[in-house]
């Protein structure tokens, strides 16, 4: 029954949640609240501790230090009580190849302690929401990217799950298997289900509803992604010029400039600066008295470059 979203209700809280290998502090001092029914993204660059964050959030890692209720369960303690009612789905497929997609389901249906005719009516849905009917008796290994992922999130929420976890799901396929696989992350939070996302996707973060931009083990920014771009402390500029790599390598030892890409024949430049338009149009005309320059607004990747390229705190030094 598709329950009413409430995306009020808080279902993962961290406090201060910290995870050190040896010398590595990999999680660093992390808040976090996730809220009922809301996809929750988790973007950052590789390295800066998305997937060890995942695994202490569904009890697979102890936190070496600091507080985490997962469903009103505190971590590690509730791990076992709250396991039931989590899904997970790794960057890696991790079902077994060299069974069939039904064979996979059904085995994952045992685990989960559905027998009978209510695993069969389960099973059933499942083929058919993630279009697997056609291809239940081939092997696992056998099966596209696409398909995989479709098999892969069957699997993760089959027990019905209050809460999904999934790290960096759409790796491995096109642009329209990633679309596809959106609208059944939307399906499911619409009836009632929080889902936590990991990607690297630019996106696929502007489609969450809120997001946490992580970098070496620290939260560096969080919030919907478009009050996130509003509150860029910064801005973005539009540079036409004939030369676009001739002043992109001048530009780049500016240190008010965070970042610039090539886009075709113009730059696309991101400065700290709330006055980047006249102060980067001085900058620019001593390079070149023909160039452009047009102040643009900031996208989400303005916003993963500003709040990456900040320099590491003194106390993580
Ligand atoms: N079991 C482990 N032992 C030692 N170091 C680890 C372990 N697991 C992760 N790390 C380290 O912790 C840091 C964070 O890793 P993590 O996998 O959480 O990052 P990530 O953001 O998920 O990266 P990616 O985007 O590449 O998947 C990395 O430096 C990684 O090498």
């Amino acid at each position: 029954m598709a329950a009413e979203p409430r995306r009020t209700e808080a279902v993962i809280v961290a406090r201060g949640l910290t995870k050190r290998f040896g010398e590595l502090v990999a999680v660093d001092h992390l808040d976090l609240d996730v809220r009922r029914a809301e996809v929750y993204g988790f973007l950052g660059p590789n390295g800066c501790g998305k997937s060890t964050t995942i695994r202490m959030l569904c009890g697979l890692l102890r936190p070496t230090s600091g507080e985490v209720r997962v469903l009103g369960q505190s971590l590690p303690a509730g791990a076992e009580k709250v396991k039931r009612s989590i899904g997970y789905m790794t960057q890696k497929f991790s079902l077994y190849e060299d069974l069939s997609v039904r064979q996979n389901l059904e085995f994952l249906a045992a685990v989960h302690g559905l027998r009978g005719t209510a695993a069969r009516a389960r099973l059933d849905e499942m083929y058919a929401r993630y279009r697997l009917d056609d291809l239940k008796n081939r092997l696992a290994g056998t099966l596209s990217g696409g398909q995989k992922q479709r098999l892969a999130l069957a699997g993760a929420v089959l027990h019905e799950p209050e809460l999904l976890l999934l790290d960096e799901p759409t790796s491995a396929v096109d642009p329209q298997s990633r679309r596809d696989f959106w609208d059944a992350l939307f399906d499911l939070a619409e009836a009632g289900t929080t889902l936590l996302v990991s990607t690297h996707y630019m996106d696929e973060a502007e489609r969450c509803h809120r997001l946490a931009i992580l970098d070496r083990g620290r939260l560096v920014a969080n919030g919907s992604p478009q009050q996130l771009m509003a509150d860029l402390p910064g801005s973005t500029l539009r540079v036409d010029c004939a030369q676009p790599r001739r002043v992109q390598q001048a530009l780049a030892r500016e240190a008010h400039v965070l970042g610039i890409a090539q886009i075709g024949g113009s730059l696309r430049v991101l400065t700290d600066r709330r006055d980047g338009d006249g102060w980067l149009r001085e900058r620019v005309r001593a390079i070149d008295p023909d160039a452009a320059v047009e102040a643009v607004a900031a996208n989400l990747e303005d916003v993963f470059v500003a709040a990456t390229r900040k320099p590491v705190p003194e106390a993580a030094a």
